[in-house]
């Protein structure tokens, strides 16, 4: 791992600027590198914080972008729970990244079926890697210590084989979902939490901090290669001892 970075913003006013420039820069450096730049992302708060920021820089070219889905839950994408269909609306349909260059599921299949489906496309899409080594993926956490839709104490959180898992006793409804796994997010070049509010302090404290008893999800994201940002708020952190950045206005990471 290059090491983790614990950077904390007064509020996410202050985070999502810095968000939209670690994205682009991060995206300017894999295009520079080889042509294109995988991401994928997840659900939940994310959405809205990264679809206004994005939507905010003066230029934005997502034409050589291919971005995926960390987890995704199995409705279909006019239903106000499914990911892909929140991004279509507030992202996708405003920017310049070609249809051809998003991996969606398809929630028209049995949950083992998509997951399999959804597998297949990454394999397409990353052809050279046994397991799909993302430039970025952007996680956000529950405040029960899950990420992607990896939960505490379920029996994904040992899957070793598969890059694409099915579930379908999610603790938090939609009960059925397909998601990344540990191999593929530990492979990534870039992995960036974003997490706020108070509600996260609690876990966030023992995720970056260490418990007793098993790690929580989040807590076993750790690149073996990659970057590691945890980009929160002053009420997210308000528990932490640990020491941490503080962002300066402007920050670029
Ligand atoms: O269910 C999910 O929850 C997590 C965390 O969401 P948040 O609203 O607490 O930020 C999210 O990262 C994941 O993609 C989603 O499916």
């Amino acid at each position: 791992m290059a090491g983790r970075r614990v950077v904390v913003f007064p509020s996410p006013a202050e985070l999502g600027p810095a968000l939209a420039h670690l994205v682009t820069s991060r995206a300017e450096k894999a295009i520079a590198s080889h042509g294109r730049f995988t991401m994928a992302l997840s659900g939940g708060s994310l959405v809205s914080m990264l679809s206004k920021e994005l939507l905010a820089l003066p230029q934005l070219d997502c034409s050589k972008w291919v971005v995926g889905f960390c987890d995704e839950r199995l409705v279909s994408f006019d239903n106000s729970e499914s990911t892909y269909g929140l991004y279509k609306s507030q992202l996708f349909s405003k920017i310049n990244l070609p249809d051809s260059g998003i991996l969606t599921i398809d929630p028209s299949l049995p949950v083992n079926e998509c997951a399999e489906d959804y597998t297949r496309k990454l394999k397409e899409t990353f052809p050279d890697d046994d397991i799909p080594v993302f430039d970025m993926l952007l996680l956000g956490m529950g405040p029960d210590g899950h990420t992607c839709s990896l939960f505490p104490d379920h029996p994904l959180l040992e899957e070793t084989k598969k890059i694409v898992a099915p579930i379908s006793d999610s603790p938090k409804p939609p009960p059925q979902r397909v998601t990344l796994t540990f191999p593929v997010v530990n492979s990534a070049q870039c992995v960036a939490f974003v997490s706020t509010g108070g509600s996260k302090a609690p876990v966030l404290k023992e995720v970056l901090e260490g418990r007793d008893g098993p790690a929580f999800p989040a807590a076993r994201v750790v690149p073996t290669k990659g970057e590691l940002f945890w980009l929160i708020d002053d009420p997210a952190a308000a528990s932490l001892s640990i020491q941490v950045e503080r962002a300066a206005t402007g920050a670029r990471l």
